[in-house]
């Protein structure tokens, strides 16, 4: 084969994946995103970090793009008087007006990098519920391939109403998001993940561990057991739907164990995110186009509605009216051009105000001088 000739079928580079990490403070995020950077350093693939946590006051790696290097939380929290939930939160949306550009940035260097990784600020709920946090997930999983990997402390959800608290937490986030969805049970190190994916798989085990934890709060009084334990049975039927649609892995960002697990389900979820989110996202963004493009078409309709309206209606100033003197039968007409006497108001400033919309129509536009702004 001839070396010279450019090789057509070179397969693409495949679009870098963004892994979004979202989990409870102190569920092991920032450790998380620090061991699987080293991972990917270590496979010769750094990947892209971005830094959305404005209150993080210690970060064991670089990000390529920090939140704190635009804006300052403490002084937002100073300026606006606010406390420190409400200065993470207003410093995420002020950031978030500026989010367009970081994703340019991001889409830069797609060509070079595999993985781009968001870590969220440590109040869950500031991303998860807010307005930049669903602006900041749209825009990311509207441009490139994108995975939430939700960060839970397996050690302490070892009691079965805490693991439901959580993996009820997982589902609302999964139906904010839309977004293929990995739990990451984090801290195997200290207590493996074993029960968990037991209790995913088979929901009478998880009936059982509840009798079992409601027979030890009968014994102590703790409540009224009965309530509470048919409400956690049957929202474990609900639940079990839920865990279909889930991957689950045990890691350990501390020992590193369980990171390659991680990634290979990273890679599932990018299939997962071409064959059942992109076609999707595709058909949301072409709907809004089309309303748009329908609001853009109806906006114009009804002002060249109301222009006909101004024109055809009556002269009620004194003496003729100058309208039909001045532009003659077949020409525009703008009340607004004269004042309450009949005076004509002078525009001659203004060098866009008589514009002949109907002509603009009719030929695209390519006749007219668009005023231009200052
Ligand atoms: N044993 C063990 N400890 C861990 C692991 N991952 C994190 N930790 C510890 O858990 C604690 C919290 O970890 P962080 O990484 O700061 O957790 P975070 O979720 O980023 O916390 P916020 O900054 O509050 O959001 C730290 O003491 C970590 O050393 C793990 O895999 N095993």
């Amino acid at each position: 084969m001839d070396s010279s000739q450019p090789r057509t079928d070179a397969p693409q580079k495949k679009k870098p994946i963004v892994i979004i990490t979202i989990g409870m403070a102190g569920s092991g995020k920032t450790t998380f995103v620090q061991r699987i950077n080293s991972y990917l350093h270590s496979l010769d693939t750094p990947p892209y970090i971005v830094n959305l946590d404005p209150a993080v006051t210690h970060m064991p790696f670089d990000a390529n793009i920090d939140i704190r290097e635009t804006v300052n939380y403490e002084e937002v929290m100073k300026q606006y008087n606010l406390g420190p939930n409400g200065g993470i939160l207003t410093a995420l949306n002020l950031f978030t007006t500026k989010f367009d550009q970081v994703l340019s940035f991001i889409e830069q260097r797609a060509d070079v990098v595999d993985h781009v990784i968001l870590d969220t600020p440590g109040q869950i709920e500031i991303f998860t519920w807010s307005a930049s946090g669903a602006i900041i997930t749209d825009a990311v999983a509207s441009a490139l391939p994108t995975v939430v990997a939700y960060i839970i402390d397996t050690p302490r959800t070892i009691a079965p109403a805490t693991f439901m608290s959580n993996m009820l937490y997982a589902c609302s986030i999964l139906y904010k998001t839309r977004l293929p969805f990995i739990l990451v049970f984090n801290k195997t190190d200290v207590q493996p993940h074993d029960f968990a994916i037991e209790w995913m798989q088979d929901f009478e085990a998880f009936q059982a561990a509840l009798a079992a934890h409601g027979s030890q709060r009968e014994k102590t009084g703790d409540s009224d057991p009965s309530y509470m334990d048919s409400l956690m049975n049957s929202m474990s039927l609900v639940l079990d739907e839920f865990y279909k649609h889930l991957k689950a892995v045990g890691v350990s960002a501390v020992t590193g164990d369980g990171i390659p697990e991680f990634f290979e389900a990273v890679e599932k979820s990018r299939e997962e995110y071409e064959k059942e989110y992109r076609p999707e996202i595709d058909r949301l963004t072409k709907e809004r186009e089309s309303q748009l493009e329908a609001h853009k078409k109806d906006s114009l309709n009804r002002m060249m509605h109301d222009l006909k309206v101004d024109r055809e209606r009556p002269w009620t100033g004194s003496g003729s009216d100058p309208r039909s003197e001045r532009f003659g039968e077949d020409e525009e007409i703008e009340e607004d051009d004269y004042d309450d006497d009949g005076e004509e108001i002078d525009r001659s400033d203004d060098p866009g105000h008589f514009m002949n919309v109907d002509r603009a129509r009719r030929d695209g536009g390519e006749s007219m001088r668009w005023p231009r702004p200052g």
